[in-house]
């Protein structure tokens, strides 16, 4: 058992109450918070707390790390190929050309490079759906990270999945949250791409899988207006009324629904009532020129939305301070209210509900008995002076970069700006040569589209 404090550290606990304790002490013990207050703890009465390790917090904000809502992290190695595109370009011409060369040793490198990047921008765990997650779920374990890892399969024939198919990856599913992987840091949800590629007969098989078995699923769901247009004619239903009456929105595990851009308000009420939750990424919004959602219906409509940075291939970076901001830029300029989304509201987006959005109710909070996954962010910067307010500080003018140490389930992943699980220079040099090799391939070969 290791125990770990963090002195004279300003705590934004993001608590029920938004409890800020400046100059204060947190406690680790045993990869769970155990002390969060003023001082140090009384160590007669807590004698198993005494320390083996104190870090001083001297000029820094204790916060929960953040969790990435939705992510495609071995998309690393397509960022910066499918510039100034529209979404459809985006996917039939660039992704799913150079994907078509797409190795299991792609995937993982691609991975390893989004992991670094997380870390150092203090994501402790994120929701992922990709091709050949048994690599992504190797990097996972690896890097010390949470990670809720969706394979996803199209159900449209053998011929155009990357990996075993549905019935393959069920098996990888349930080896994985059998052996309650890595401590249940990580967990394995299902990943059906969309309902525009999907037909209806794999979504019900998908739903029943998910309730037979009691799993979570992730998909994504109207990019578009032209896909809810294509949904009425084929289904005769929205997107979001169509995987509701297939049975995926009350999936017993959860459902995670990415962007949810074209939807109406019976749409965002179904949302609501099942629970789902809706990753919101903005940033791809505004680089692909997509539709914007409106956040402040689905917010006042009770949805749960936490936040995502998407793949690299569309944001371009795995920056959740940037997604943060994005969020609450265009949240007050969109509804013309600067009161919109207040106070400590968008890091309890980026962190509780993304924990809860991944299944990992005991994170994204500091208080006692939840789980150790915290970040240390440097205050001794120009851009965070003076201090006026620090959770507007933290909001408005942090960055990735400002995060020094970062910790999951009490083990320090960063320390000082050093990765402390990966080896950084030995994965940006792979993932430089085999990201470049892979687009070259894939744009030889040129497979059919997919849709
Ligand atoms: C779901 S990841 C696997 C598959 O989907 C492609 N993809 C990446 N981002 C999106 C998106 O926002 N909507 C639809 N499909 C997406 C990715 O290139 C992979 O082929
Ligand atoms: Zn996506």
């Amino acid at each position: 058992m290791t125990v770990v404090h963090i002195r004279n550290v300003d705590i934004v606990t993001l608590d029920a109450a938004g409890t800020i304790v400046p100059g204060g002490t947190v406690v680790v013990r045993d990869g769970q918070i155990a002390y969060v207050g003023p001082g140090h703890p009384d160590m007669s009465l807590a004698p198993d707390q005494a320390a083996d390790e104190v870090v001083d917090g001297r000029g820094r904000a204790l916060l929960p790390g953040f969790f990435n809502g939705h992510c495609h992290s071995p998309m690393t190695f397509e960022r910066g190929w499918a510039e100034d595109l529209p979404f459809d370009r985006w996917l039939n011409e660039k992704m799913w050309v150079a994907e078509s060369a797409l190795t299991p040793d792609d995937v993982e490198w691609g991975a390893r490079l989004a992991a670094c990047e997380m870390i150092r921008g203090g994501i402790v765990g994120f929701n992922d759906h990709y091709f050949h997650m048994d690599r992504v779920a190797a990097v996972a374990r690896e890097s010390g990270m949470r990670a809720a890892l969706a394979w996803c399969v199209f159900g449209i024939g053998a011929q155009s999945e990357v990996g075993p198919g549905f019935e393959g990856t069920l098996e990888w599913i349930a080896a994985l949250n059998e052996h309650g992987e890595s401590q249940g840091r990580i967990r394995a949800v299902l990943g059906p791409h969309s309902p525009y590629v999907c037909p209806p007969e794999f979504l019900r098989r998908v739903a029943e899988v998910a309730h037979e078995r009691g799993l979570g699923v992730h998909l994504h769901v109207a990019e578009s207006e032209e896909q809810v247009a294509q949904s009425l004619a084929r289904h005769g239903r929205r997107p979001v009324q169509h995987v509701d009456a297939l049975g995926l929105l009350d999936a017993p595990g959860g459902c995670v629904v990415a962007h949810g851009l074209a939807l109406d308000a019976d749409d965002t009420a179904v949302l609501a009532t099942r629970g789902v939750h809706v990753a919101h990424c903005p940033i791809t919004y505004m680089k692909l020129a997509m539709p914007f959602p409106p956040l402040a219906a689905r917010l006042d409509a009770g949805v749960r939305v936490c936040l995502g940075t998407d793949g690299p291939a569309s944001n371009s970076d795995l920056d959740m301070f940037a997604v943060m901001r994005q969020t609450v830029l265009m949240e007050k300029y969109q509804t013309r209210d600067p009161a919109r989304l207040a106070g400590d509201m968008p890091l309890r987006m980026a962190t509780r509900n993304g924990a809860a959005a991944l299944g990992f109710l005991r994170s994204g909070s500091i208080e006692v008995g939840a789980a150790a996954d915290l970040i240390l962010v440097n205050l001794d910067a120009p851009h965070m002076r003076p201090r006026h307010d620090l959770v507007a500080n933290l909001v408005h003018a942090a960055k990735a970069a400002d995060v020094t140490d970062v910790m999951v389930d009490g083990r320090w992943l960063m320390r000082g700006r050093t990765l402390c699980t990966l080896d950084e220079e030995r994965i940006l040099y792979e993932a430089e040569r085999r990201a470049l090799d892979m687009v070259r391939r894939g744009q030889h070969q040129l497979r059919t589209y997919r849709s």
